[in-house]
């Protein structure tokens, strides 16, 4: 059977478990470590995709539980799918609305079947379960797709992550059951088992036994400590296939990254760019800059003097700061545009350093010069 989904592994580092990957999609070929921005509601907020387009994202995120709130997958399915509907011609991939549900809606109830919660729009009733997750990204037509699963929380007991492991499973299996695009829409399965190593481990060789193109893992950057988070990531990425591209989900900040491409992730995912936009914030090769602080009021160098983006090209600080304390749109466009690229320019330069032998030294010089503290 046809794979829309090939992963080819082009380089190993032989210090650490990062990796140099090539996935190509029905939508593109896509060079991995990669960065995916996210566009929770078919827009990655403030750009356009000729945008994103240009400043190089390959893929980008949507989200099932969203889109079946509002409009509904059925208007998105005539409109040619997401790509059509928004005018993309890049890879899409889009998750499975279980994290949603419990992070937004109302009134959820979980049982073996799925879960059963109110709209957080408009209180109405719905319901998912693996078969009609299915159906919803079916019509969406993301190139690569997530199965339903659970997310626990964290802390959970390990009982409950127990519990939610083997549901999760349970669930993969029958969304690859009732998966009715295979050909066209490649099915990742999500590694859950919370902090517990001998759960992830189950966890992942039960999805394996499934023979997914993809695997993701899930269960991370839902409140853990980081050395935790990064733990758990260190413990489980050796179990799944070398061969298969592995995405975490939800993660990260330009740290995260370095330190999930060193634990062998390949794809990855975070609302961080276009969020901290939103309130002036923009991510520079010295670290943070809070753009409302009245330093920036008469400095007149871009951004970050070391970004190449069209508006570190156009525009000063003196200017944005501006627009965001008088609350001009262009204000958080201008700041969302030079984050995405940052964070798709970060990930270039990753994938360079790893074909040069030399991605723990860029790593070393990245965080002498990103530091931690807000400026
Ligand atoms: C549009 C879009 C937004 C967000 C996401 C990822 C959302 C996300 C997590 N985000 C942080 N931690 C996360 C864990 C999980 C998880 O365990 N399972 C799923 N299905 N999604 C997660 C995917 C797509």
């Amino acid at each position: 059977m046809a794979q829309p989904i090939r992963f080819e592994l082009l380089r190993r580092d032989g210090h650490s478990q990062a990796r140099r990957g090539r996935l190509t999609t029905p939508h593109g070929v896509i060079e991995t470590p990669v960065f995916m921005p996210v566009g929770t509601q078919a827009t990655v907020k403030t750009m356009a995709p000729w945008e994103l387009k240009e400043i190089g994202a390959g893929i980008i995120l949507s989200n099932t539980y969203h889109l079946h709130l509002r409009p509904g997958e059925q208007l998105i399915d005539r409109a040619g799918g997401l790509h059509g509907f928004m005018n993309w011609d890049g890879a899409v991939l889009t998750d499975s609305g279980g994290f949603q549900v419990f992070s937004l809606a109302d009134l959820r109830k979980i049982t073996d079947d799925g879960v059963s919660f109110r709209s957080h729009l408009d209180g109405s009733s719905h319901s998912f379960t693996p078969e009609s997750v299915m159906a919803i990204e079916n019509a969406l037509g993301a190139d690569i797709i997530m199965a339903f699963d659970e997310c626990p929380p964290y802390p959970a007991t390990r009982a409950y992550v127990e519990t939610s492991l083997r549901r999760t499973v349970d669930w993969a299996q029958r969304c690859k059951a009732s998966h009715q695009r295979p050909e066209e829409q490649g099915l990742f399965g999500i590694v859950q088992g919370g902090e517990f190593l001998d759960l992830r481990k189950e966890a992942a060789l039960r999805l394996i036994d499934l023979d997914f193109p993809g695997y993701a893992i899930g269960g991370l950057s839902v409140g853990e400590p980081k050395p935790l988070m990064y733990d758990i990531l260190a413990y489980t990425t050796p179990w799944l296939p070398v061969d298969k591209p592995r995405y975490l989900m939800g993660v990260g900040s330009p740290d995260d990254l370095f330190e999930g491409v060193e634990r062998g992730v390949d794809m990855f995912d975070c609302v961080l760019p276009t969020r901290i936009a939103r309130n002036g914030t923009v991510l520079t090769s010295e670290g943070k800059r809070v753009m409302k602080n009245a330093r920036y009021s008469d400095d007149f160098l871009p951004l970050d003097p070391d970004c190449d983006c069209r508006v570190c090209k156009t525009f000063s600080r003196a200017y944005i700061r501006h627009l965001i304390k008088a609350d001009e749109v262009l204000g958080i466009r201008l700041t969302s545009y030079h984050n995405v690229y940052f964070m798709l320019d970060l990930m270039k330069r990753i994938r360079q350093s790893i074909e040069a032998d030399r991605f723990l030294g860029y790593k070393q010089e990245f965080y002498e010069r990103y530091g931690y503290n807000e400026k």
